[in-house]
């Protein structure tokens, strides 16, 4: 049997290059073999081949997700008028009791969710881990695999409790050393540095008042001894800058600079509050930014200075966020949302359609280390495809870039992750979406219920 893909007919949008009004993308196993004008050349394996009308399509690369907490499916549409630090306060304390059950059934749903709107490679960042509750880490490991697509869980961390000055109660942190053991080993088990890998691992204290300074030390060590990214949240918002300021006597980003966590191993979420300096700072650095706009909106937290980092060169991508700030949110919908609040805040001109398609692809896979692989169609590349069908109610709209960017998450005709089908005609084609769905709401309940006394 033939592995050969052949989608002709769509508008073909590379993002590094040229876009191709009626072109053509050839697959060949995990790789893009061809991309162009016109319909697809005569190509080897041709005979037998897949081929895939994209008429009234457009075809973009897959989108990659910066920044998540997968387990959040499980805690939607609490604490809803809350500011992060009153949001996180209520939620610590419910989020001790969940288990891996609960882990597996809101990275299913989560991860079934991104995929329906174009994700083909995510990341996630886990950073409870209540004791004798059964692997979580793998909880969600195992449900990206049974999906399908690209997987970067961040081994989080907090070891900063209430008692000690962080916001944290207790009861949620783990020690030093116990982390430290545990986010090597996660390392040791599941990292793959390969090309076209399915699953690499990030080092991701969780955030400058629920960690030690030592812990940002040792997991940037850690993090550079083993060849693996880091991750944390930075500069979400005002309270968290006059936090790092009365603690450390700096901005939040002058005081992970201090700890040697500026650097191209390096994304960082939100990165909302930023000071001229600082943006000087992480675009001289090539630390990248994972731009979460809903869950900076949901909470209140503010609109980053997105045009601002694009305009320094520093590489920016965009997140979903955990579904507990942010819910229900598509990552296809993430795009108008980045152009949206761009504009609002600095005018029509601030963000474009295509710069916004660019974050939510090459922008991502820069921020994870991952450019040579994945986020634009060209040869070489692995065949991660998202085929839009803007045929529809979209094509109202002439152009279809603007179509998908400011005219809501269109259905998907198909998703390829590295060739194969993920999506099919707007239904997850690996796994059964309504089970998926069912896993979701049941992880939800399930959470409910083991928090009961605490909610
Ligand atoms: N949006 C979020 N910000 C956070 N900061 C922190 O320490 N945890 C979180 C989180 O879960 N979501």
């Amino acid at each position: 049997m033939s592995d050969v893909k052949i989608i002709e007919g769509a508008h073909v949008v590379t993002v590094t290059g040229a876009e191709h009004p009626g072109g053509h993308i050839v697959v060949t196993g995990d790789r893009i073999t061809a991309v162009g004008a016109g319909p697809a050349p005569a190509v080897e394996g041709a005979e037998g081949a897949e081929r895939i009308d994209g008429t009234g399509c457009l075809a973009t690369p897959g989108l990659v997700n910066t920044h998540h907490h997968l387990y959040q499916w499980a805690s939607q549409g609490y604490a809803p008028d809350h500011t992060l630090f009153e949001w996180l306060t209520t939620l610590y304390r419910p989020w001790a009791k969940m288990d891996a059950e609960v882990v597996a059934g809101a990275a299913s749903a989560g991860l079934g969710w991104l995929a329906k709107s174009g994700c083909t490679t995510s990341t996630d960042h886990h950073y409870i881990f209540p004791k004798g509750r059964g692997d979580l880490f793998a909880a969600e490991i195992d449900a990206a695999a049974e999906l399908g697509v690209r997987f970067h869980p961040c081994r989080g961390s907090m070891d900063l409790g209430r008692s000690q000055g962080g916001l944290p109660p207790d009861e949620v942190v783990e020690d030093l050393d116990t982390i430290l053991a545990e986010t090597e080993a996660a390392i040791d088990r599941h990292h793959d540095a390969s090309f076209g890998s399915m699953l690499r691992i990030a080092v991701a204290p969780c955030s400058p008042f629920s960690v030690t300074k030592d812990l940002l030390v040792r997991s940037a060590e850690l993090a550079r001894a083993r060849g693996v990214r880091l991750h944390t949240h930075l500069a979400e918002t005002t309270d968290e800058e006059d936090y790092t300021r009365e603690h450390f006597g700096a901005t939040p980003v002058e005081y992970m600079d201090s700890l040697g966590w500026l650097g191209p191993d390096v994304w960082l979420a939100h990165c909302v509050h930023l000071h001229d300096s600082d943006i000087a700072r992480l675009a001289a650095t090539g630390t990248g930014t994972a731009h979460c706009p809903s869950s900076n909106a949901r909470l209140g937290s503010g609109i980053a200075r997105v045009a601002e980092l694009l305009a320094a060169g520093a590489p920016v991508g965009l997140g979903v966020d955990g579904a507990a700030s942010a819910e229900l949110v598509p990552l296809g919908g993430e795009i108008k949302q980045a152009v949206y609040m761009q504009r609002a805040r600095s005018g029509p001109r601030a963000l474009t359609a295509r710069q916004a398609l660019e974050i939510a692809t090459i922008g991502g896979a820069r921020c994870l280390g991952r450019e040579a692989e994945i986020g634009s169609l060209e040869p070489g590349k692995l065949a991660d495809i998202a085929l839009w069908d803007v045929g529809g109610f979209h094509a109202a709209i002439d152009d279809p870039v603007l179509a998908l960017a400011a005219g809501g998450t269109p259905p998907l005709r198909r998703l390829l992750v590295g060739g194969r089908t993920v999506v099919a005609d707007d239904a997850l084609a690996t796994v059964a979406q309504d089970e998926v769905a069912r896993r979701g709401a049941a992880a939800h309940r399930r959470l409910m219920t083991l928090a009961e006394e605490v909610l």
